[in-house]
């Protein structure tokens, strides 16, 4: 096996049955075979709904397979997600999977720095460090200090979006999972995005993510993985 691969599914299908409908069944991913290695940024590619945010929920273990696996290289070997005890996942994500989802969930009261020092915290990293690490981080995203101390609540959809970026970033998972990290950016911005995203790579990370503008997919990534409609989904 790759020494380098850090994500890997296998025969992976998912599909949502609507207990709202009838029991309806939705297939959305069909016989997915995905490896991700270290230093790696993989595009998820496809048409609007051919399952690219259920496939990262998949790799974060949002959500269990119908069918196949996925495993992840954690700190003491492979882990695979639908088989491991919940305690296991929650180490996993602590210091293997960082995901990046689209829209911070603010946390009232909390300022800036302190969410984005959290990871680190958790991970029981020295108060004064991971502040000095999510530091480091918001300067790097242009995020004006005078905003730091404050919640981001009532921050635009830019700000909040980079501060969720910085607090995906900020604990060096090795492997990053990152649904759309420059949706609310501009240029200048997203540039900053790609940047630390190479920094990431650059340090051996496995990056998966999904990129809908394609000047920034081309920039960060190294291979698209393209999904396609499943049929029962096309007819
Ligand atoms: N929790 C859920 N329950 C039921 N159906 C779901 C659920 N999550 C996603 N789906 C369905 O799965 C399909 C794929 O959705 P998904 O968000 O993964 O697509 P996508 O490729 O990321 O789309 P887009 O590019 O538009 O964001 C859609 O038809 C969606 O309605």
């Amino acid at each position: 096996m790759n020494d380098n691969l850090m994500i890997e599914t296998r025969g992976l299908a998912k599909t949502f049955t609507l207990h709202q409908q009838n029991g309806a069944r939705l297939p959305v991913l069909d016989g997915i075979d995905l490896a991700v290695a270290r230093g790696e940024c993989v595009a998820l590619t496809g048409p609007s709904g051919t399952g690219k945010s259920t496939l990262l929920r998949c790799l974060y273990g949002n959500y269990l397979a119908s069918a196949g696996e996925v495993r992840v290289r954690g700190a003491d070997g492979w882990v695979v997600l639908g088989r491991a005890a919940p305690r296991d996942v929650l180490l996993l994500r602590r210091d293997t999977l960082g995901y990046v989802s689209q829209f911070l969930r603010v946390i009232p009261r909390v300022p800036t720095l302190d969410i984005v020092a959290a990871p680190l915290r958790e991970r029981g990293v020295a108060e004064d460090e991971a502040r000095e690490r999510a530091a480091l981080l918001l300067r790097a995203l242009s995020l004006p200090e005078r905003l730091w101390r404050l919640p981001p609540a009532t921050f635009s959809g830019g700000e909040q979006q980079r501060v969720n970026i910085a607090r995906g970033l900020v604990a060096e998972h090795p492997v990053l999972l990152l649904d759309e990290p420059t949706a609310s950016l501009d240029a200048a911005n997203a540039e900053r995005v790609a940047q630390l995203i190479d920094v990431a790579r650059g340090r051996g990370a496995a990056i998966a993510g999904i990129f809908h503008d394609v000047a920034i997919r081309d920039r960060v990534a190294t291979r698209c993985f393209s999904l396609t409609l499943t049929p029962e989904v096309a007819t």
